[in-house]
C-alpha cells in the first residue's frame, strides 16, 4: 500500500531509483515509507513475548540486571508507576536489543532463548536481516545526502532494536501513549503492527498520520546536524486510535531500529557548496553530545527523576545554532577589515 502524504521508495527497485527517491523524500518530507521489504516483522512473536514481559516481573529483573539503572533493556514504568504521583509517564513497555546488551547478559550468564523461549528467535532473525539488508541500503541511499563517508562514522554498529508495546486503555487518559519527541541518532526504522495507526509525524506545523502497518524511515538530531539541515529530524508521537464500543482503545505493537554514529566519531556539520554553516560551538564528539541529550523526556520514560539542568534538546540544539548565526554576523563584520588586510599584507613565503 502506498501512503498518500507520505514519499516512498521500493527496495525493489534498482539501486539508483532507490536512493533517489529516498534521497528526494528524505528531503522534502523528512520521512520515507519503505515498500516491498521481503521480511515481514514477526508479530505473533513479538506479541506474546510482550505479554510475557508484563506477565513476569522477575524476567524483566534478569533482562535488566546486567543495565545501569537508567538505561534498562525493558521499560515497565508504565505499568508500574503510582497512579497518584501526577508523573506524566508514556503508557508503553519497551524492550531493547542491540549486540552490545546481548553479550553483556551473556557475561551476567543469561541465556537469551532459554529465557525469554523459542519466540525470540524469529525476532533475533528479523532484526538480523534488517541489520544485513535494510540498513546498508538506508545508510547508502543517505550517503550522498548527509555526507559521502557516513559509513566510515558507523563501524562500531550502534544499532538498537526496540520492541514497543502501548497496551489496550480506556479512552480519553491523559498521559501519551508516546509523547511528542525526536530520536536522536542517524536514521530510525519503524515497522507497525498492520491493524492499528498511531503513528503521527508533525510536518509544517501540521501533524500528519502514518499508515497503520507501513514501515517509515525518519531521522535524529545526529543527522540534521551533520546535514546542516539539508534533512530533518521530525518530531513525532504516538496518539489513541478509535475506542471501541466498550469505550477502550486496542493495543499497538511496533519495531524501531534505531542507527546511530559512532561514540568516539566527530560531531561536525558538513556544509554543501554555497551553504552557510547552521550549527557551531557543539560538543567534540558524539559520545559528548549522545550524553548532554540522554534522558531530556526522563519523565516521559520514567527511568530518572528530572535533573537540575532542566534544557530540552531543542533547547540544546538551539544554542548551536545561534552559536552560528553570531559566527557568521561577526564573520560579516570583520569582512572589509580582513579583506584591507590581506591586500596590504606582503605575499607568503613559499618554501621550496
Ligand atoms: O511506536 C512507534 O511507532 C514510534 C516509537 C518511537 O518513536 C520511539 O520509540 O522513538
Ligand atoms: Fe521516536
Amino acid at each position: 500500500m502506498t501512503a498518500s502524504y507520505w514519499p516512498a521508495a521500493s527496495v525493489k527497485s534498482s539501486r539508483e531509483a532507490f536512493d533517489s527517491a529516498f534521497r528526494a523524500g528524505a528531503q522534502s518530507h523528512g520521512a520515507v515509507i519503505i515498500e516491498n521489504f521481503s521480511f515481514e516483522a514477526p508479530w505473533t512473536d513479538i506479541k506474546s513475548l510482550q505479554d510475557l514481559l508484563v506477565r513476569r516481573p522477575d524476567i524483566c529483573e534478569r533482562l535488566n540486571a546486567a543495565q545501569p539503572p537508567t538505561k534498562p533493556n525493558v521499560k515497565l514504568a508504565a505499568v508500574n508507576f503510582n497512579k497518584d504521583s501526577n508523573r506524566i509517564i508514556d503508557q508503553k513497555v519497551s524492550l531493547d536489543s542491540s549486540a552490545k546488551r546481548i553479550s553483556k547478559m551473556a557475561e551476567d550468564g543469561v541465556d537469551i532463548v532459554e529465557l525469554l523461549g523459542e519466540q525470540c528467535k524469529s525476532i533475533i532473525d528479523f532484526h538480523a536481516n534488517i541489520e544485513a539488508l535494510l540498513a546498508p541500503r538506508i545508510m547508502q541511499a543517505l550517503s550522498g545526502l548527509v555526507d559521502d563517508q557516513l559509513d566510515s562514522i558507523h563501524s562500531d554498529r550502534a544499532f538498537t532494536l526496540r520492541l514497543c508495546h502501548y497496551f489496550e486503555r480506556q479512552a480519553g487518559e491523559i498521559a501519551p501513549r508516546c509523547g511528542k519527541h525526536r530520536d536522536y541518532g542517524t536514521f530510525t526504522i519503524i515497522f507497525q503492527d498492520a491493524s492499528q495507526p498511531g503513528l503521527e509525524m508533525l510536518r509544517d506545523g501540521v501533524w500528519q498520520r502514518v499508515p497503520a502497518g507501513c514501515c517509515v524511515v525518519q531521522f535524529g538530531w545526529c543527522s540534521q546536524i551533520r546535514s546542516n539541515d539539508r534533512i530533518k529530524a521530525l518530531p513525532h508521537r504516538v496518539v489513541d486510535s478509535p475506542a471501541g464500543a466498550d469505550g477502550i482503545v486496542p493495543r499497538r505493537d511496533s519495531v524501531a531500529f534505531f542507527v546511530a554514529p559512532d561514540e568516539a566519531a566527530l560531531l561536525e556539520t558538513i556544509t554543501r557548496e554555497g551553504e552557510v554553516a547552521l550549527y557551531a560551538d557543539m560538543p567534540t564528539t558524539h559520545k559528548q553530545f549522545k550524553a548532554l541529550m540522554a534522558r531530556r523526556w526522563s519523565e516521559r520514560e520514567g527511568t530518572v527523576e528530572a535533573g537540575s539542568d532542566t534544557r530540552s534538546q531543542e533547547d540544546i540544539v538551539e544554542e548551536y545554532q545561534r552559536a552560528a548565526t553570531m559566527r557568521h554576523a561577526s564573520a560579516m563584520d570583520s569582512g572589509p577589515a580582513i579583506k584591507e588586510a590581506l591586500s596590504t599584507a606582503a605575499a607568503p613565503a613559499i618554501c621550496a
